[in-house]
């Protein structure tokens, strides 16, 4: 059995986490720490999880991750990179859900987060988790950077246009919108069902970190130079990402056949029957994304829809998914999720 640890088990991605290395049949999870609830029974916090986990949290520390073959980092950004090069040289793998090994330009990191690297040292090793885009890396990595929530969904929306060199990539629009538990589980008074619960807006409009993620991304698709606006919303809705991308064409091909063809071996992208629109509750609580392709009465503008849960394939089941690459295991062990409906 492969022994897991979670460094921030308490946190909605830390949680959903549990959720799934609880029943996958190749990992017992060894540690989960909580600085809040050290001491305290993983059950006793999370009774949903009674029965399936008999841990308790302990505080993130080294010596309590020392058992564990591999480490999830479910904290905030600026966690997972003062603590992955002693993890390292124990021959522990690490598999980063924040932000702190996305970005390959160190300058670039630090422009939008705001501190300085604590171990830039490490950031060219590291490997971006789409296994969409590059299993092969995955598979040898031993520490991995895990894609941001918009930036999953807004690249496997756009990477076949892009791979195929088929729109004006100096010109692409990603409009997206998401659940409140995108901002995690602190208390923060935009999230309150109060304030979010009957409202709409965008944020981020003059700049949003995830603006270079996508970018960096898309950039290894095409040889042109990328040109994106990307807005996020807030939704009154708990889970989902609901991506709508524009792009204009300058070729014209069957799109719903390409979309197909390129995501057919891909069990955790659906595309969509022609005509479709995807719902952000047909994949709430699974690994999958769905795409749905649109050419507007036949028009110059594409129109991709794409939807993900940002707990599972944005963020945790996708970690899961690079932990079974990275440790030999059949890609898709453990995450088949049925999604819950409504
Ligand atoms: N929510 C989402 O949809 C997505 C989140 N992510 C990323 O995943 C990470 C976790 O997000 P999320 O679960 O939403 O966050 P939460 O705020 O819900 O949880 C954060 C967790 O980290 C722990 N923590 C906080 N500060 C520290 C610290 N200094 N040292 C160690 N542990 C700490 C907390 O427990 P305690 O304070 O008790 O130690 C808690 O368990 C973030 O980097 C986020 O950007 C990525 C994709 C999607
Ligand atoms: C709704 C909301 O606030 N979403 C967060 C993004 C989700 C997230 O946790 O960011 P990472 O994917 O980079 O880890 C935000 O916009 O800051």
């Amino acid at each position: 059995m492969i022994k897991a640890g979670i460094v921030g088990g308490t946190g909605y991605t830390g949680v959903e986490l549990l959720r799934i290395l609880t029943l996958h049949p190749e990992v017992e999870v060894a540690a989960v720490t909580s600085r809040a609830d050290a001491g305290t029974r993983v059950d006793k916090v999370y009774p949903s999880l009674r029965g399936y986990c008999d841990v308790v949290f302990t505080r993130p520390e080294i010596e309590n991750l020392r058992d564990c073959d591999v480490v999830f980092f479910a904290t905030p950004n600026g966690i997972a990179m003062t603590m992955a090069e002693a993890l390292l040289a124990l021959g522990i793998k690490v598999i980063d859900l924040s932000a702190d090994f996305r970005l390959q330009d160190s300058a670039e990191w630090e422009h939008w987060y705001g501190v300085e690297h604590a171990c830039p040292e490490l950031i060219g090793e590291a490997v971006y988790a789409l296994p969409e885009v590059n299993r092969a890396a995955i598979r040898a990595a031993r520490l991995i950077a895990c894609p941001g929530c918009y930036p999953t969904a807004v690249q496997l929306g756009f990477l076949p246009l892009l791979e195929h060199g088929l729109v004006d990539v100096g010109n692409l629009i990603a409009d997206c919108k998401s659940g409140v538990s995108g901002a995690g589980r602190k208390a923060e008074l935009s999230s309150l069902m109060s304030e979010a619960g009957e409202s709409f807006k965008a944020y981020g409009v003059a700049g949003h970190r995830h603006l270079p993620e996508i970018r960096q991304g898309l950039r290894r698709a095409t040889t042109e130079g990328v040109g994106l606006t990307f807005v996020p919303h807030l939704t009154p809705m708990i889970r989902g990402i609901h991506a709508t991308l524009y792009a204009r064409l300058t070729k014209s091909v069957d799109l719903q056949s390409l979309y197909e063809t390129r995501y057919q071996d891909e069990k955790f992208v659906d595309v969509l029957p022609a005509g479709s629109h995807a719902d952000t509750r047909n994949v709430r609580g699974s690994n999958r994304c769905q795409i749905a392709v649109h050419q507007p009465q036949g028009g110059d503008v594409v129109v991709i829809l794409s939807v993900i849960d940002n707990l599972v394939k944005g963020a945790s089941g996708q970690a899961v998914q690079a932990m079974n690459l990275t440790m030999g295991l059949d890609e898709f062990i453990g995450l088949e999720l049925v999604p819950l409906y409504p």
